[in-house]
């Protein structure tokens, strides 16, 4: 929780920065005087308004207000750290808080929105229902690397997995999937939302941070955030899903708070956020192990396909590295390729 509160230190160093942009004597659009400037927390975003909690350390338990943005503002996402000036009923954001990180996906035109600030950590979730494919898997641990955000692979549904309702076939590729993101380095958890098993692990790993959960539908992600929040918080996703009904617009992506410390940004948008904005280089930066052996190869331009003392192809056939990362990796490249000569 001390994470989203903002010192006076910084709310001062936001509002010196943004000083150029504000005027002091701000008036509402009805003409009313506002308020002084406040830091707050962007926790839901409704078409043209947000929601915002306020992150005044003074305030025992933060208050949520509406708050329009000013029009010379970029866009506002959830997340976001920002300042605003109160009226009676609502606010104004004047500022924003540099991001440390943005999630973006496209937009129906294809334009890439920003659509979460602040991510931590990315929680790509797994089960052995429905099937898990590791392009997917890749996808994800690519864009996280290329954002800076911490990936998580979560293995969901172990009860299935020890169960004999999953095919041999299927829990073989589970276990060999986990060994193979293991020895790359990267931290597996296995849960149950059913039975709540592996579920202290993961709110150890989410305390503190703001996180995502990805991955394909069915795999329990709506399951495990429920399990670790609050009936309060879930009402208040209930109570914007009703206002979203009454104005025709969209929640964009919304915040919540969860009782052991540590925010996770969700909204159907977030879920399915992909790659094709990445560069070749991008998706070579994206394969931690690839990455470090790119430079290796004898031409700089090396597409890693059939050019001779390629670093890559040797890895490969030294057993460095995996033919399912290779494969994947190609994959995504080509698929980037299609994307561009579409575009
Ligand atoms: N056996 C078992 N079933 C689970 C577990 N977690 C979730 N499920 C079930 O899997 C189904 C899908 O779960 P959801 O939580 O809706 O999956 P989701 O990933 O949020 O799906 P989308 O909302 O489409 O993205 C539901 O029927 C859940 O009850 C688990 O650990 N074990
Ligand atoms: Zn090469």
């Amino acid at each position: 929780m001390a994470k989203r509160r903002l010192s006076k230190r910084q709310v001062d160093r936001i509002r010196e920065r943004q000083s150029q942009r504000l005027d002091t004597s701000v008036a509402a659009p009805d003409g009313k005087q506002l308020g002084s400037e406040q830091a707050g927390l962007v926790i839901a975003h409704h078409g043209k308004q947000v929601q915002v909690e306020t992150l005044d350390n003074s305030d025992d338990s933060p208050r949520r207000l509406r708050c329009h943005l000013r029009a010379t503002l970029g866009s506002v996402v959830t997340g976001d750290r920002i300042v605003f000036q109160e009226d009676d009923s609502s606010g104004i954001i004047v500022a924003i808080q540099p991001r440390s990180s943005t999630l973006v996906r496209p937009d129906s035109y294809g334009k890439l929105k920003p659509v979460a600030a602040n991510v931590d950590q990315l929680l790509i979730t797994i089960a052995c229902a429905p099937e898990p494919f590791s392009g997917l898997i890749d996808r994800y641990l690519a864009v996280a690397e290329n954002l800076h955000i911490r990936p998580v692979l979560l293995f969901n549904k172990l009860d299935l997995l020890q169960s004999d309702e999953i095919d041999s076939a299927i829990a073989n590729k589970v276990a060999k999937l986990r060994t193979l993101y293991t020895s790359l380095g990267y931290r597996c958890i296995d849960t149950c939302a059913k039975n709540g098993d592996g579920l202290d692990e993961l709110r150890n790993t989410l305390q503190d941070n703001t996180s995502v959960f990805v991955g394909q539908s069915g795999v329990g992600k709506s399951s495990i955030i429920k399990k670790l929040l609050p009936d309060q918080e879930i009402a208040i996703g209930a109570l914007s899903d009703a206002i979203d009904k009454g104005r025709h617009t969209t929640t964009h992506s919304e915040l919540f708070h969860f009782p052991f410390g540590g925010d996770c940004i969700d909204s159907p948008g977030i879920r399915e956020f992909g790659l094709w904005h990445l560069s070749p280089k991008e998706v070579t930066y994206g394969f931690i192990e690839i990455r470090d052996i790119a430079g290796l190869c004898k031409f700089r331009d090396c597409s890693h396909t059939h050019e001779p003392s390629c670093a890559v192809l040797n890895a490969v056939e030294d057993g460095s590295l995996h033919p399912e990362r290779y494969e994947n990796f190609q994959r995504i490249v080509q698929s980037l390729d299609d994307v561009n000569m579409q575009g």
